[in-house]
């Protein structure tokens, strides 16, 4: 038995040795500006152990924890993550009410950490329909982190690229419309309308569980991302497959539609 686990033990020391190689491996080529995240799976791994589907989410949010870890060590600048989509409130209305509660939860227990660390919160979504509890937590967040310079960690929130769209092209008509458009109407232009505003597009998309869809997300920004899809179970999502994901990344030569 204690030979087991002296070996046990020894393997863990061997992967945790193994994936800080790997990082440092990394920074020796291109990190990705910007990842973002279809964090999918999250009942299905609860169902597989005959739990609640809202021990999945909970589960999934402490992941992000990790995850917004390794993506500021790695440098990268900006890191989305699809947290609720429009689509949601159509789910169990106790499920929804739990998921509302996740951003409360997950601030009240890493924004001291994510604050220490330099990493600015941001949302994108429609903020009005979110509840009171939960935009205020996220209020308080984006305000006591607006000043720090590190990894942008951007929850989409209630959000949806269809709707993100229209509510920027009629932006964007009204000011053409009443004169304040002092230049051509462009796609950098009709960029800045968009709820992603001012951050560059994806370089990598991940997505969990075996789905091979884009699901309604940033549907325009995503036209030269990179996609790498795992059947990994968000819940299951490591630090290791995150690593993987972006050495990928590096290994792929990408010609924005050129030769
Ligand atoms: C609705 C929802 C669901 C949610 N899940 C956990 C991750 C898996 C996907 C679904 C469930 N997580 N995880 C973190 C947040 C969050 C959102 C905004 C914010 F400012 C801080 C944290 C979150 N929000």
């Amino acid at each position: 038995m204690f030979k087991k686990f002296q070996r046990w033990k020894k393997d863990q020391s061997d992967a945790v040795r193994n994936l800080s190689e790997k990082k440092r491996e990394l920074l020796k080529s291109e990190i990705p500006d910007h990842v973002a995240i279809i964090m999918d799976g999250n009942g299905r791994w609860a169902q597989k152990r005959a739990l609640p589907r809202i021990m999945g989410h909970h589960e999934g949010m402490k992941v992000v924890r990790h995850i917004t870890k390794t993506a500021n060590e790695l440098g990268i600048k900006v890191l989305t993550l699809y947290a609720f989509s429009t689509e949601n409130w159509k789910r169990p209305k106790p499920e929804v009410e739990f998921l509302m509660k996740l951003p409360v939860e997950f601030l009240g227990t890493f924004l001291p950490e994510l604050i220490e660390e330099n990493v600015q919160v941001r949302i994108m979504g429609d903020a009005t329909a979110l509840p009171p509890h939960t935009l205020k937590a996220v209020n308080q967040a984006i305000d006591d982190t607006k000043h720090n310079t590190g990894l942008i960690l951007n929850f989409a929130l209630n959000y949806g690229s269809r709707y993100e769209m229209m509510e920027a092209m009629k932006a964007m008509m009204k000011d053409h419309q009443e004169g304040r458009v002092k230049e051509p109407l462009s796609e950098e232009l009709f960029s800045t309308y968009l709820m992603s505003g001012g951050l560059p597009d994806p370089d990598l998309l991940i997505r969990t569980s075996g789905e091979l869809r884009v699901s309604n997300f940033m549907l325009w920004q995503l036209a030269y991302t990179e996609f790498w899809f795992t059947d990994v179970l968000w819940p299951d999502f490591t630090d290791a497959l995150f690593v993987q994901a972006v050495e990928d990344y590096q290994n792929r030569g990408r010609r924005f539609g050129g030769v």
